[in-house]
C-alpha cells in the first residue's frame, strides 16, 4: 500500500496501558469509528497493568503478533494502513501496511531491504537535516517532535514551532506532528504545513475515545494543508484550453490551482491568431513567486514554444526538486501543424523529459518523440517502449481517433497497460489535451498512483465530454464543472 497524505492527518497511536488484546482492539475500534485515518501500533516492553498499576505485564513476541494481528484485520475492516512502531521483522512477518522507526532504529535502507518498495516507512526526525535525509533515503514521511510536553515517552526531545514548521516546509514529503497534541492545541499548529496529527493520550484517555477522534478529525481535516497544484502553460482566451482549463480541472478535483503563464494567446473555438511568450525572466519569477510560498503537489507543464522558456522551466523545476510532474509534450496541434522549432524540441527532450513523471503525448508527438511511424496499435506499443527507453518517465500515449478510439497506452517500468475508454460522440474535444494533463496532475497531487491517477483522469474527461456542452463556431470546450456533481 502506498502512503496518500490525508491518510495521515489522523494518526492513532495505540497507549501503553491496556491488558489484552481483546481490550486493545475495542479501543482501537472506538477511534476507527470516530475517524482516525491511520493506526500504528506501538509497545515498549512491557504495558501497566490494568489491574494493579504496581505490576507491569511483559510484551512477549507472542502477544505482541497477536495483538498485530487483531488490529490489522480491524484496520483492514476500516480501510485503514496498519504500521507496527520499531520492529520490522513482525511488520514483515505479518505484512502490515508499513513501520515507524527511529533514528535510533533500523536504517532505512535496511528496513527497505526487508519490507520491499510497497511498504510505508515512517521515520522520527526532530532536526532538519535528519529529515533531509529522511527523504533522500526514501522514508514515506517523517514523524516530528515533540511538538508540545507529552507525559508519555519521557525521552521525547521537545520540538519548537518555528523548527517544526521548518521540516514541514523544507522536504516534499507528508511530516506528521507529535507529542503532547490535544484537540485544544491542535489549533497552534495551524499553517506550519503539517500532513497530520499523531496522537495517543489526548485520545485514549478520554471515556469516549469514538467521539473524541471524530472531534479531532473534523479539525485536523480541517487543518492539514488542502492539496495543491501548479499548471505552467499558456493562457487561452477563449477558456478552454490552456492555464483556463488547467485551473477548472482542479478546482474541479478540489485541487488548490496556481499558474505560471507562458504565453497569452488570442484564441477562441476556431483556432489561434496570435501568441505573445512571455519573457523567461518573468516565468521564472512567476515559478519562483510560487515556489517559495504555496508548494504545489503536483504540477502540470503544457504550451512551452521557446528552448529559452523550455529551459528556465527545467532550471526551476530541479532548483525546488518539483515532483511529480506531468508533461503534456504540446509540440503539434490538432490540425498537425508543428508548434515548436528543432531548437525548442532539443530542450524538450534534454532538459525536461529527463524531470517528468509521465508525458502525455498524442500520436504525432509520439512520432516525433520516438522517430517513428504510428499507424497501428502494434506501432504505437512499439513506440512509447522507445520513448521510455530513451527518457525513462512514464508514457500515456493518447489514441486518436484512427487507430484506436478511446484507447491509451500507459507504457511504464512494468511494461504496457491499455486504458480502455468510451467513444463519446462529442465534436466539442477543445482543451482535452490539457484538460487530460491537469487531471493527472490533479489526481496525483491528492496522492493517488500514477496509474490509478490516469484512470480517473480519464474517467474525468468522459464526464466532462458526455455533458455535451455546446459553446462557439468550432471545437467548442468541455464541461470542467461535471466533477463537482458527479464524484469519480
Ligand atoms: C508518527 C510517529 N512519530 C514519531 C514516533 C516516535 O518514534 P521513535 O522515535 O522510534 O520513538 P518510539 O515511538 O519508538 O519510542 C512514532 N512512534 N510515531
Ligand atoms: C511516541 C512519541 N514520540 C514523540 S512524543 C511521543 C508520545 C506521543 O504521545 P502523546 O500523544 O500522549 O503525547
Ligand atoms: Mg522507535
Amino acid at each position: 500500500m502506498k502512503l496518500t497524505r490525508s491518510q495521515l492527518a489522523v494518526y492513532v497511536i495505540t497507549p501503553p496501558t491496556y491488558p489484552t488484546g481483546q481490550e486493545l482492539a475495542d479501543q482501537v475500534e472506538q477511534s476507527l469509528k470516530g475517524g482516525a485515518t491511520i493506526i500504528q501500533l506501538r509497545r515498549k516492553g512491557s504495558i501497566i497493568d490494568p489491574k494493579d498499576s504496581t505490576k507491569t505485564i511483559t510484551i512477549t513476541p507472542e502477544l505482541m503478533r497477536e495483538e498485530a494481528l487483531l488490529i490489522q484485520a480491524l484496520c483492514k475492516q476500516y480501510n485503514v494502513p496498519f504500521l507496527i512502531d520499531d520492529n520490522v521483522q513482525l511488520a514483515a512477518d505479518i505484512k502490515a501496511d508499513g513501520v515507524h522507526i527511529g533514528q535510533d532504529d533500523m536504517p532505512i535502507a535496511e528496513a527497505r531491504k526487508i519490507l520491499g518498495d510497497d511498504v510505508i516507512i515512517g521515520l522520527t526526525a526532530n532536526k532538519l537535516d535528519d529529515a533531509i535525509r529522511a527523504y533522500e533515503e526514501g522514508a514515506d514521511y517523517v514523524g516530528s517532535g515533540a511538538v508540545f510536553a507529552t507525559g508519555t515517552k519521557n525521552d521525547a526531545t521537545p520540538l519548537s514551532h518555528k523548527a517544526f514548521e521548518t521540516i514541514c516546509r523544507s522536504i516534499p514529503i507528508p511530516v506528521v506532528a507529535i507529542g503532547g497534541i490535544t484537540e485544544s492545541n491542535m489549533d497552534q499548529l495551524d499553517t506550519t504545513g503539517l500532513a497530520g496529527f499523531a496522537i495517543i493520550s489526548d485520545i485514549f484517555n478520554d471515556a469516549d475515545i469514538e467521539t473524541k477522534t471524530s472531534r479531532i478529525a473534523q479539525k485536523a481535516n480541517r487543518m492539514v494543508l488542502p492539496h495543491t497544484a501548479l499548471t505552467i502553460a499558456g493562457s487561452d482566451s477563449s477558456g478552454g484550453a490552456g492555464i483556463q482549463a488547467d485551473l477548472k480541472t482542479m478546482m474541479a478535483h478540489h485541487v488548490y490551482g496556481m499558474s505560471a503563464i507562458t504565453a497569452l494567446t488570442a484564441q477562441n473555438t476556431t483556432g489561434v491568431t496570435s501568441i505573445f511568450n512571455t519573457t523567461p525572466q518573468f516565468l521564472g519569477e512567476q515559478l519562483d513567486a510560487v515556489f517559495t510560498d504555496i508548494r504545489p503537489d503536483a504540477v502540470k507543464i503544457g504550451m512551452l514554444s521557446t528552448k529559452e522558456l523550455i529551459q528556465v522551466v527545467a532550471e526551476k523545476l530541479r532548483q525546488y526538486d518539483a515532483k511529480p510532474v506531468v508533461l503534456d509534450p504540446v509540440m503539434v496541434a490538432t490540425s498537425g501543424a508543428r508548434l515548436i522549432d528543432e531548437n525548442a524540441l532539443d530542450a524538450l527532450v534534454n532538459d525536461l523529459l529527463p524531470l517528468a513523471t509521465v508525458i502525455t503525448p498524442n500520436i504525432p508527438e509520439a512520432e516525433i518523440l520516438s522517430r517513428e511511424s504510428i499507424k497501428t496499435a502494434a506501432d504505437m506499443e512499439h513506440a512509447a517502449k522507445t520513448i521510455f527507453d530513451t527518457y525513462g518517465c512514464t508514457i500515456l500515449l493518447k489514441g486518436g481517433h484512427t487507430i484506436n478510439d478511446a484507447n491509451d497506452l500507459v507504457y511504464d517500468a512494468n511494461g504496457i497497460h491499455w486504458i480502455t475508454g468510451q467513444r463519446i460522440q462529442n465534436p466539442n474535444t477543445h482543451g482535452t489535451g490539457c484538460t487530460l494533463s491537469s487531471a493527472i496532475a490533479s489526481n496525483l497531487a491528492k496522492g493517488y498512483p500514477l496509474l490509478e491517477s490516469i484512470e480517473r483522469a480519464k474517467r474525468y474527461i468522459s464526464l466532462t465530454l458526455s455533458a455535451m456542452l455546446d459553446l462557439g463556431q468550432g471545437s467548442g470546450p468541455l464541461e470542467h464543472g461535471v466533477k463537482i456533481k458527479n464524484e469519480l
